[in-house]
Parts: C-alpha cells; sequence; structure tokens
C-alpha cells in the first residue's frame, strides 16, 4: 500500500486533508512532525507523496510549506483539498477557562483565534508547537494548561475535554492542501485546473510588471501571488504564482516558456484539478481553440500558403 506523509501527529486538520486527498485509493498515513519532514521523505522515496497545507483564507500562506518546496530537488503538486477550519480549546477535564496560564498550537492557529484569546485569556502564556494535534498530546502529557486544536482532535486524546468550541475569530475559515510527489506523469487537463510556479527574478526595474504580463497578455487569471525571502541575499525574493489552467493549455504553456527565458529560474510546481472543480477563467481570444486557429494561421503563412 503507498505511504502517504503528513503534518501529525493524528488528529490535525492536514491529516484530515490527506485523508481528502488519497480518498480514490488505499494509502496508509505516515504522521511526520513538520512539513520540511514530510517533504524530505518524499524526496527520499520513502513516501510516495505528502499532504501539505499551502493557504489558509485568514492567515494566508504556509511560509514553511512554501519554503520547504522549493528549498531542495524539485517536487510537484498532483491534487489540492480546501477545508473548513474550526478551532476547539481542549484541556485537562475539570479545568475552568480562568485556570488555564498556558495555551499552546500551531502558529496558523494561533493567528485564527487571536481575538478569542484576547477577550478570553488574556493574560495566558501563549506557546506554538508544531501543529495543533501536537498541542493536544502536549496537554495530555501534562505540558501546558490548554490546547487549541481541530475538532477532531478530541477524538484521538479522549482524556481531554473541550473546554470551548468554536472559537475562530472568522466563521467560514478554510485551508487549502496540496498532494505534493516527485516529478512524474501530471494528471490530465479538466478545465478546471490550477497551475502553481515558483520564479525568481533580477532585482531590476519592471522585472516583476514583466513577468506578469506574460501571463495577462495571453489571458491568464492569477489567483495567488506570494513573495518569500531567497534567503541567502538580503532583498531578493522567490514569487509564489498560482494561476488557472493547465500546462497542457497552449496559453499555459507559451506563458511558461515566455517566463523561463525572462526569469531567472522557473520551477513548476504542478498542474491539477482544482478543489472547486470551477471551470478556469479564459480571456475571449485565449482559449485552446483560438491558440490552434493562430498557430495554423502562421503555420500557413510560414509555409507560403497564405499571406
Ligand atoms: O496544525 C494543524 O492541524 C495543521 O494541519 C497545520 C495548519 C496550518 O499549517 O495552517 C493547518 C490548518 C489550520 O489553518 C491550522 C494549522
Amino acid at each position: 500500500m503507498p505511504e502517504i506523509a503528513y503534518l501529525g501527529p493524528p488528529g490535525t486538520f492536514t491529516e484530515q486533508a490527506t485523508r481528502l486527498l488519497t480518498a480514490d485509493f488505499n494509502a496508509d498515513l505516515v504522521p511526520c512532525e513538520t512539513v520540511p519532514v514530510a517533504l524530505a521523505a518524499v524526496r527520499s522515496g520513502d513516501v510516495l507523496a505528502a499532504g501539505v497545507p499551502v493557504e489558509n483564507s485568514v492567515e494566508g500562506s504556509v511560509p514553511a510549506t512554501l519554503d520547504a518546496l522549493t528549498a531542495d530537488d524539485p517536487l510537484v503538486a498532483v491534487k489540492e483539498a480546501v477545508i473548513p477550519v474550526q478551532f476547539d480549546v481542549l484541556a485537562e477535564p475539570g479545568t475552568a477557562l480562568d485556570q488555564v496560564e498556558t495555551i499552546a498550537s500551531h502558529p496558523h492557529a494561533l493567528a485564527q483565534v487571536r481575538g478569542w484569546l484576547t477577550e478570553n485569556l488574556p493574560k495566558a502564556d501563549v506557546r506554538a508547537v508544531s501543529s495543533t494535534a501536537a498541542a493536544a498530546a502536549a496537554v495530555a502529557a501534562g505540558e501546558f494548561d490548554a490546547a487549541i486544536s481541530a475538532p477532531v482532535a478530541g477524538e484521538h486524546y479522549p482524556s481531554l475535554s473541550r473546554l470551548a468550541t468554536g472559537i475562530a475569530d472568522v466563521r467560514d475559515a478554510v485551508t487549502r492542501f496540496l498532494l505534493v510527489r516527485r516529478p512524474g506523469p501530471l494528471p490530465e487537463p479538466t478545465g478546471a485546473d490550477r497551475t502553481s510556479i515558483c520564479a525568481v527574478i533580477s532585482h531590476e526595474v519592471g522585472t516583476l510588471a514583466d513577468m506578469l504580463a506574460e501571463l495577462s497578455l495571453r489571458g491568464i487569471n492569477l489567483s495567488r501571488i506570494e513573495s518569500r525571502p531567497v534567503k541567502d541575499s538580503f532583498g531578493h525574493y522567490r514569487f509564489f504564482l498560482d494561476f488557472d489552467g493547465h500546462v497542457a493549455d497552449a496559453r499555459i504553456g507559451e506563458a511558461l516558456a515566455a517566463l523561463q527565458r525572462r526569469c531567472d529560474s522557473v520551477r513548476f510546481l504542478g498542474s491539477y484539478p482544482k478543489a472547486d472543480r470551477s471551470p478556469a477563467q479564459v480571456r475571449p481570444g485565449a482559449s485552446e481553440q483560438a491558440f490552434r486557429k493562430s498557430a495554423e494561421w502562421l503555420a500557413a503563412v510560414r509555409s507560403g500558403r497564405l499571406a
């Protein structure tokens, strides 16, 4: 049975998402302590793939994932899932809210309950740990008084009780996850795909605008742009871009080829079906059919059949 890594221990949001991402095949889920560890297990071939969080509707991108995706050998996303994120407070039975002196969770989770913490536990010592389920495990081990965890974590730590539920500052928050594997055959285009890339551009006037122009010129709908420092050179960034379409689509292929010529480096991070299956937005004149017709026209001109 293929092994799939995820940010553990059991009871994380990432575990839930990874179950969804692997629902159409039998997989053995392997918990890892961090996203970089999960991705290292994919790179080394110890596991087939990993489920990783990439972006939250409230707190934005997950930097650990973006950095780990580009830190080493190439990896590509083949699937995405979006799940709702709600938070509970777990503690030893009998703990009252005003007895909580230390409370732990994943940094992204803490950022999503900041308002609740300020209002309800203004004096508590807030500790960041590797995941929401790791926080629950630490409370069960007596390390902290309370954990901010996914509602499912309660099932994994039955000795803990729920001190509060639904504490997220934004009610309908969601997190997007990717199933990532070593490069190989790509998922077939579906007409409702997303392509992710990471590009490094030179630090010169207009290079970012020029990069984006390659997309807009071809009628490509950009859905996300994020920058992360390259780390070894202050003031230089990697740009993570998501846009509608599949690398097999003519407009996407042409744009990627243009970016490859224009940027210092381009890393393809995958073309995969969008979780909501919403059809790719394509500007009129940038459809597959339009690209085919223009290619036929050009071939005819080049061969002397048409002027
Ligand atoms: O700690 C977890 O449960 C995770 O799966 C990580 C993570 C994240 O990285 O954003 C996933 C979803 C939530 O937004 C909070 C935490």
